[in-house]
């Protein structure tokens, strides 16, 4: 598996020249210089690597804070996910405390490790709905609608087909590409019943949420696995030993990008001609020279610190914290989306249907010794198989969301489109807790989350202090809208109500009516019809959790009033630099967003080769 460990660099010496207090044109020239410097070696970050160096004429530098992901187990185990929060390979932000969270301070995982968070992550791969990026283009985002975007998807792709899923159709998918996406091997065996207890509900099965369709309905999960049961990341699927040894291809990891550098002369626009980096905070400072452009890959997080602590950003805040001005950019750091979830919801199930066996440590050996040796068994599936992706004001449901004990509230519409979702019901095989903090052992259970797709809220990540090494601080402001309270908590009597189908009798296991909150099964317990707006909302505030899909705090706009970027991802009134990850979305999309950040990175590729060859 993988390449060894030769194939990195982590001496900045290797690859960037030790800071002097000069900053002339001599002292740069001296630099060690690379025609393209790419900062995070995440998602974005990797397909840029791996497709910029196809031409051995440039030469490109792609700079990871995090350590190599070949020997970091976690990420290779699809089911093992949650095992990877809150080691080395994450970043683990935190939100500051929350007023409508009970005054909570919300987990923000992120990965720090190659391959970003695609390396820690749950694995879905999801194209999001068409009339996203539809909308992305009235937006401002020219060059960024469906039809522009598609063709990337499948040029990432590499379809596996799995023969116990026929509606995932082997034409939708791209075939020749590096990235490894299919239904995984194995699927838990209450994953098919959940959808026909949605059928019964009246929500339709689809074969796939991939299709030019868009996503609504009911369907089991594409991944990104390999077909033998393992993660497919990023890191694993871009930069393979054939492409780390490509002469003109350097990649440092184990380093950190404290800020870019920039070339000003009066009457111009500045330029960025390189980056400073060091292995910590106590330790020398390098400098390395980008002689075409500077690539920034740091996520929705990062790279807004990294703009921010480079002089790019709201001047106000810039001068608080004594960094030099190089552009006044009001948007950096503002405009941040993230899905938001009612709160993970325990459904009591008879022992025999779900993965919580797992837990039992000779189980747990048993079947890591399964997935070890043939690449199956609970191992290889997807911590959560599958969802179903439904409109609050889809008339057909509307009796599966209310029951009307309070006022009744009408839920704004901030859908992309007709054909897209503005809620997901989630569900996952076993009791996982917070996915933090593990669970009691002994129960047994299903989780499921109501997540709001389109929320109103929005939030913004400013500087705690002036360095690097200290995480910036985070205010995803949720529910400030209460229409995304509104759209969670239809949600919450929506799972209430699958729990109670006919179709579930018999695996899930709720009690008829329960009002004890102290009970791991509330609400789950709790009767749909008889549970309150209170009650819910009660929960809600001391449960709910982002759902770890932060973007658009750099996002393309066609002004700097408006945005960070634009539509060629170049930051505006900058020269020489662009970004590109999940923080360029002009706005949040109805889905799962790792594989519309592929497709980014892949046209931003083309995008850049092409500014090369004019
Ligand atoms: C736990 C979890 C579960 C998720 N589940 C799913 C899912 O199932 N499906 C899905 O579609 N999406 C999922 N997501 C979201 C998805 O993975 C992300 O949206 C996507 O991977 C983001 O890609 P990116 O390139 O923007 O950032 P990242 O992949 O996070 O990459 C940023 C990289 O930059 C590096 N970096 C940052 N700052 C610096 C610096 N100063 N110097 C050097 N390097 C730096 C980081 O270490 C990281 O490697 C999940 C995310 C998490 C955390």
């Amino acid at each position: 598996m993988g390449s060894s460990h030769s194939h990195y660099v982590s001496d900045p010496g290797e690859f960037a020249t030790q800071a002097t207090d000069r900053t002339d044109k001599g002292a740069q020239k001296k630099r060690k210089a690379y025609d393209y410097v790419i900062v995070g070696g995440g998602t974005a970050g990797c397909v840029l690597a791996s497709r910029l160096s196809e031409d051995p004429s440039v030469t490109v530098l792609l700079i990871e804070a995090g350590t190599s992901h070949e020997k970091e187990i976690f990420t290779r185990i699809p089911l093992a996910f949650p095992r990877a929060l809150r080691t080395h390979i994450d970043w683990a932000f935190e939100s500051i405390p929350q007023i409508r969270a009970s005054n909570r301070s919300l987990v923000i995982p992120r990965g720090k490790v190659l391959g970003g968070s695609s390396a820690i992550n749950a694995l879905i791969y999801q194209r999001c709905s068409p009339e996203d990026f539809e909308q992305w283009v009235n937006l401002g985002a020219a060059g960024w609608g469906y039809s522009d975007i598609q063709p990337y998807f499948k040029k990432a792709e590499q379809f596996i087909p799995n023969p116990r899923s026929p509606g995932v159709k082997a034409d939708t998918y791209g075939a020749d590409g590096p990235l490894k996406v299919g239904v995984a091997p194995e699927v838990s065996p209450i994953h098919q019943v959940l959808i026909e207890a949605c059928e019964e509900l009246g929500v339709e099965a689809v074969g796939d949420l991939n299709t030019d369709k868009g996503p609504l309905g009911a369907s089991t999960f594409v991944s990104i696995t390999d077909g033998k049961g393992t993660r497919n990341s990023l890191a694993v699927a871009y930069l393979p030993p054939s492409v780390l040894e490509r002469p003109n291809l350097t990649v440092a990891i184990n380093t950190t990008t404290e800020k870019i550098l920039f070339e000003e002369v009066s009457g111009h626009e500045p330029r960025a001609i390189g980056v400073q980096v060091a292995k910590s905070a106590d330790s020398p400072k390098f400098r390395v020279r980008a002689d075409k452009e500077v690539l920034l890959c740091g996520g929705t997080i990062g790279t807004p610190h990294v703009l921010l602590l480079s002089g790019l950003g709201p001047k106000e805040e810039l001068v608080k914290f004594d960094i030099p001005v190089i552009k006044d950019l009001p948007c950096v750091g503002k405009n941040y989306f993230d899905h938001i979830a009612a709160g993970p919801l325990a459904i009591r199930a008879k022992p025999g249907w779900t993965y919580d066996y797992l837990t039992a440590p000779v189980s747990g050996l048993l079947a890591l010794g399964r997935w070890l040796f043939f690449g199956s068994g609970p191992m290889a599936a997807l911590a959560a198989p599958g969802a179903a992706f439904v409109r609050t004001d889809d008339q057909r449901h509307v009796d599966l969301f209310s029951c009307w004990l309070g006022e009744r509230v009408d839920i704004r519409d901030n859908t992309a489109g007709p054909k897209s979702p503005d809620l997901e019901i989630l569900w996952f095989p076993l009791i996982t807790g917070n996915m933090i903090t593990p669970p009691p052992l002994g129960v047994h259970g299903i989780t499921m989350g109501a997540m709001a797709l389109k929320p109103e809220s929005s939030g913004e990540l400013t500087l705690k202090t002036a360095s690097i090494y200290d995480k910036p601080l985070i205010n995803p402001n949720v529910f400030e809208s209460d229409n995304d309270w509104q759209v969670v908590a239809r949600g919450v009597r929506f799972i209430l109500r699958l729990a109670r189908s006919e179709t579930m009798q018999g695996i899930l296991d709720p009690k008829p009516h329960s009002t004890d909150q102290s009970d791991i099964f509330w609400p789950g317990d709790a009767h749909p019809d008889l549970i309150t707006d209170d009650e819910i909302r009660a929960y809600v505030r001391d449960h709910c959790l982002p759902i770890f899909h932060p973007t658009s705090s750099a996002r393309i706009s066609p002004t700097l009033e408006t945005g960070v970027v634009d539509a060629q991802l170049k930051v505006h009134g900058v020269k020489s630099l662009r970004i590109v990850d999940a923080s360029v979305f002009p706005t949040q999309v109805s889905g799962h967003p790792a594989a519309v950040v592929v497709a980014i990175a892949e046209k931003a590729a083309d995008l850049i080769k092409a500014d090369l060859s004019s």
